[in-house]
């Protein structure tokens, strides 16, 4: 489908000036990680941290938040975890990557240090319990602010051939990173 620019809304000029979001956390997570050094830079890869093994986390919903606001979540195997880097000091426009090589756009990594200081995680549901989901195979500190849940839809999500610019490159050199462990962690 192309683009046609009449059908586009008029953004008034002065619109960056008046858009000032505020996020309510709808829980914090509690992670075996209290510092930033201990946890892993993916969730889902654990070689070489202090256990080896996908860390175990909880999330308890807020009050505010309902029962009926997770009705349904419990057949998914994972879940988009969308979270504050709460405790990231600032941000930088290039970034120096954990695995070497030269800095990097931040906004072509992964890093903490983002403008808008948010992270996304797919992690492993174990099971809901309550308003408490019981997770596996995250990378967030403990106290972390969870923003939002969505369901991981491989259908959708999935694009296990797409091509990781300077990542591929850097795996070539210095070897791949991989996901220890079975593929559904249960
Ligand atoms: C490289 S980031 C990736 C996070 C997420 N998977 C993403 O891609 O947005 C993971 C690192 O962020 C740091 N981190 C996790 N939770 C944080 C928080 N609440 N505040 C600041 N840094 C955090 C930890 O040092 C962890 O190793």
């Amino acid at each position: 489908m192309h683009l046609d620019k009449s059908q586009q809304r008029e953004i008034p000029p002065d619109m960056f000036q008046e858009v000032d979001f505020t996020y309510r956390p709808i829980g914090l997570l509690r992670s075996p990680y209290s510092r930033r050094i201990d946890a892993p830079h993916q969730g889902t890869v654990t070689e070489g941290t202090h256990t080896g093994e996908p860390a175990i986390a909880t999330l308890e919903l807020q009050e505010w938040l309902d029962e009926e606001a997770i009705r349904d979540l419990s057949g998914f195997d994972r879940l988009w975890l969308i979270f504050a880097f709460h405790l990231s000091e600032g941000w930088r426009s290039s970034v120096k990557p954990p695995r070497g090589g030269p800095k990097r756009g931040v906004l072509a990594t992964r890093s903490p240090h983002r403008p808008n200081s948010i992270g996304l995680s797919a992690v492993s549901l174990v099971k809901v319990e309550g308003k408490t989901l019981h997770l596996r195979g995250v990378d967030l500190l403990d106290g972390t602010p969870v923003l939002d849940i969505k369901p991981y839809v491989p259908y959708a999500d999935a694009f296990p051939d797409s091509k990781a610019g300077w990542i591929d490159e850097l795996d070539e050199k210095v070897g791949r990173y991989f996901a220890p462990g079975p593929r559904k962690p249960r």
